[in-house]
Order: structure tokens, then sequence, then C-alpha cells
């Protein structure tokens, strides 16, 4: 099912929550909303749902227009971030209680209704829970439960509100997991609505970025950190280094440290913002680059290593990288190493805090460093 939204506006009161908002989100996708608190990501979500009307504009869902359809006819699943179970009825009925709530002509047997209820329950590994009551359930397998509940009635879309909100890293990092399989697995068109940027570039083939009521960018992760089409993604998204130093030409330089960048940008003073997880490390300086760092820490908890590093002998905040497992620095990965910083693509910004050109290496360093982007998020 994909979701066509055009020119929504919202207003509450005075408060313009959501201006000339279009978006489409692909059938099958999973979507995240990301922004700040107060962006409008929840009032969007709603407007998707049938909970919220938007003073005008359009939502269509696989071309057909709903927008004066009601929650009920929409075919939607909800997770919110409060675990909104029934708390006196077993996890089971929990489950089954959409089933329950349906026309009777759609209502599927007594029998079929309790297979379906297993299968749900398989589907988020809880079961062995169906008997018990939410209270005697943890804070992630009350939400593992309630997104079974919302899958119950086989939705068009999935919708939902921070999910994860209130539970801990490590719980939180399961429950993705979980989504994204689940996903995989049933390719219902999903939308997640989040303020965290971990979460989002994680998840999400799509990220949408809000903030104050308008769609800041779309884009891929890889394409967001590639090129943030605004000094507010820039700055959101986070997870950078900032390579501060002056430019002659095609040469960038901070101290000892220099490189060689395959176009020039005007001379003076720029910040070179850098992802971690768009840079590699050498054990020598090549041809294009010499940015010494020493290793401050490794952490090879998670989907890639994190190294943190420190600038040798030229100024620059705390640095890291974020390295494949499989790396071919063997055993120079050692706290105290030296070591040469090898960037992928920068997003410029220049002394008047304008957000300037992508720029990358000269030579061969450049092109063979992009591949390095977010390639490990489906790892
Ligand atoms: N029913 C309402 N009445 C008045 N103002 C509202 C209402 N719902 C939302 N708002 C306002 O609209 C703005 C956007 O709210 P919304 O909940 O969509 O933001 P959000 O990006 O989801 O934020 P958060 O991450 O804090 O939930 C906020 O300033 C909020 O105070």
């Amino acid at each position: 099912m994909s979701i066509e939204l055009s020119h929504l506006d919202k207003h509450f009161g005075a408060f313009h929550a959501l201006q000339d908002i279009a978006l489409t989100i692909p059938s099958g996708s999973l979507t995240g909303l990301l922004g700040p608190s107060g962006s409008g990501k929840t009032t969007l979500l709603r407007i998707i749902a049938g909970l919220e009307q938007a003073d005008s504009g359009a939502v269509l869902f696989n071309g057909q227009d709903v927008t004066r359809l009601p929650v009920q006819r929409r075919r939607i699943g909800f997770v919110f971030q409060q675990y909104a179970l029934f708390r006196h009825m077993t996890v089971a009925d929990n489950v089954a209680f959409g089933l329950r709530m349906l026309p009777w002509r759609e209502r599927p047997s007594r029998a079929a209704r309790r297979e379906r209820v297993q299968e749900l329950l398989r589907m988020v590994q809880l079961e062995h829970l169906g008997e018990r009551y939410p209270a005697q359930l943890s804070g992630g397998q009350r939400q593992r439960i309630a997104l079974a509940r919302a899958l119950a009635v086989k939705p068009d879309v999935l919708l939902l509100d921070e999910p994860f909100g209130a539970l801990d890293a490590k719980v939180r990092k399961e429950l993705r997991r979980s989504l994204r399989d689940l996903h995989e697995k049933m390719g219902i068109t999903t939308v997640f609505v989040t303020h965290d940027q971990e979460e989002a570039m994680e998840l999400s083939d799509q990220v949408v970025v809000m903030s104050q009521g308008r769609i800041e960018q779309v884009g891929t992760p890889a394409a967001l950190q590639a090129h943030p089409a605004s000094r507010f993604v820039l700055d959101f998204l986070g997870d950078r280094n900032v390579l501060e130093g002056d430019v002659d030409g095609c040469r960038w330089h901070s101290g000892p440290a220099w490189m060689r960048l395959a176009a020039g940008l005007p001379s003076g003073r720029h910040r070179l913002y850098l992802p971690s997880h768009g840079a590699s490390l050498a054990t020598r300086a090549s041809a294009n680059a010499s940015l010494p760092v020493r290793v401050l820490g490794i952490n090879e908890q998670g989907p890639a290593i994190r190294v943190e590093l420190a600038a040798e002998g030229w100024s620059s905040d705390a640095l890291e990288v974020a390295l494949p497992h499989q790396h071919d620095l063997g055993d120079q990965l050692l706290r105290g190493t030296l070591l040469y910083l090898m960037p992928g693509p920068m997003q410029s910004v220049d002394a008047q805090d304008r957000l300037g050109p992508a720029v990358s290496l000269a030579g061969p360093d450049g092109p063979k460093l992009e591949a390095s982007g977010h390639s490990h998020r489906r790892a």
C-alpha cells in the first residue's frame, strides 16, 4: 500500500503545526519520521491514521483519496510509546482483541482466532506468554505484544509512534532488530516516529527529517549522510567528525595535517563534516592525505567497531571512525597506535557557517572510500 501526502496543512488554534507537507511513502517501505520534539511527527502520523484531520491537503492510499475516511476503515495497525494493553486481559486476549472487534462477516471463528494469536505470538517470540497479564511482562515484552496486536488484523499500513522510546538501550536494540525482521518478512508499509537519529538511520529505507512543521529532507540514510540539504539536517544527524582547517585551491591543511581535494573550495577557513561511517584508517599516509591520529579507544560491540581517535599534532575535537569487523589493520588497531585517517565524502561549511559543496579526496583514495557509507546497516 503506497501512501501519498499532498499539500497537508494543520493548525492548532493559531499554531501552524504542519506546513505544506508533500511526501510519497512507497509500498512496502519502512519510513522513519525523524525530528526534534514539536516538529510535527506525531501530528503527521495521526493524520495518516485518520485520528486527526488536516485543515487542507489530501491523503491517498494506493492512489485512492482516504482524506475523509475514518480510522476504522483505513486498515491501520498502530503501536504507541505507552503500551496501550488492556490490563485485565491476558496477553492472548489482548492480541485477539482486534480480531474479536471485526464486523461479524470478517471475524474469524474462535478456533481460527486462537490459531492466529499463536502464530502472532510466535512471530514476536513470546508464544509461551499467552496466559500472562500485561503487569507480569517487561517493558520490551509489552511492546512486542502491542506489535502482535497491531498486526493481528493484517493491516495494510503499520504506524508506530516512538515505539521503543520508554525502553532501555539494550532492549531498544533488540526490538529494532525484531521490527526490521518482521518488516522484511511481511512487507507491510510501515511508518515510525522517532527523535533518535541512530534509530532512524539504522531502521529506515527512507528517512523524513522534519523541523518546525516542515519536511527538511527525504532520502535514504546514506544519501542524507552524504548530501545533507541544510545546516539543520547536517547538525541534527550528528555522528560526524568536524575537521577544521584552511583551504588553498585544492589543498586543505591544519598544522602538519593535510589532504588534497578532488575539487577546489574558495580559499579560506572551512569545516569539513565527515560521517564516522564514511572514513577508514591506514597505517601510513597516502599521496592524497596525511591526517595523523592516535587511537584512544576501541569499542567492538555492535555492527561496527567504533574507534575513538585524537588528532596528532593538529587541532580537532575528538574523532570517531566506524570500521567493519573485517578491517585490514591487523594488530595495528591498538590503543596508543599512530594511524592515518582516510576520509570519504565530506560536507563543507564555510567560515560564515554556510553549507558548501560536498568534497572528497583527490585521486584513487576518493572513490574507493565512498563505498564505505552505510553498507553495514542490513548486516
Ligand atoms: N491537540 C493539540 N492541541 C494543540 N497543540 C497541539 C496538539 N497536538 C500537537 N500540538 C502541538 O503541535 C506541535 C507538534 O506536535 P507533535 O506532537 O506533532 O510533535 P512531535 O514532533 O511528535 O513531538 P514529540 O517528539 O515531542 O512528540 C507541538 O508544538 C504541539 O504542542
